[in-house]
């Protein structure tokens, strides 16, 4: 990482790290004043979008339901995919909080930052000591798209949505294995309301 200035802010963005076991320690080892900032987002359609991703890579991988579940009749989830172990925040958590506090640690709701985005970035500036310059006037609702968008890209006059790997369809999944998924992450949901103070509502 570059050495920061005097009224400057190094950031970087990895969304692995979070999921990584090593991490906590290594960054800590660099720096341990360093503010963390996770996007967090209901882990089923989590895993869904992660499948969605891969899938639009891979044509030929086997169905989500296939790859959800170790055996279909007892409907044993397979924790050791990815897609499923990512979504077990607690989990992750807990590494995170042997090495930081917790007040170095912003969850940012990715269902806010879709429904309410100049809310959850006023959250994100607050927790950098930041001014809160983004507000609603920075967005506008792209009906085409589906998402908000920037009314002005930086350095120029035009609007800029997200890229088309962004908010892709999602293939229809058998509701009964959506609700597996939800009655598998519930337990580790609460858990993770409780350490983080914050109620994601993703059991609505
Ligand atoms: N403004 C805006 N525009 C478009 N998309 C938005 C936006 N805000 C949040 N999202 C959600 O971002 C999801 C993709 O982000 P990822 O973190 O999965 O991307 S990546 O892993 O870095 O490729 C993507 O998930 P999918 O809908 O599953 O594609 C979106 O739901």
């Amino acid at each position: 990482m570059p050495k920061t200035l005097e009224g400057q802010i190094t950031m970087e963005k990895t969304p692995s790290y979070f999921v990584t076991k090593e991490a906590p320690a290594r960054i800590y080892a660099m720096s341990r004043d360093t503010k963390l900032i996770v996007v967090v987002r209901d882990p089923v359609t989590r895993a869904i979008s992660d499948y969605t991703q891969t899938l639009s890579k891979k044509p030929d991988i086997p169905t989500f339901q296939s790859l959800t579940f170790k055996n279909r009749t007892t409907g044993l989830i397979d924790t050791s995919w990815s897609a499923v172990q990512i979504g077990i925040y607690a989990k992750h958590l807990d590494s995170w909080l042997q090495f930081f506090p917790m007040r170095q640690i912003l969850f940012v709701s990715g269902e806010r930052l879709i429904s309410d985005p100049a809310g959850e970035l006023g959250r994100v500036q607050d927790f950098l000591g930041l001014k809160r310059i983004i507000t609603d006037k920075h967005f506008y609702f792209n009906q085409t798209k589906g998402f908000p968008c920037l009314k002005k890209a930086e350095g120029s006059s035009k609007p800029h949505c997200l890229g088309k790997t962004k908010g892709r369809t999602h293939p229809n999944i058998h509701p009964e294995v959506v609700q597996r998924l939800r009655d598998f992450y519930r337990p580790f949901n609460m858990k993770f309301y409780q350490m983080t103070g914050r109620i994601f509502g993703w059991e609505e």
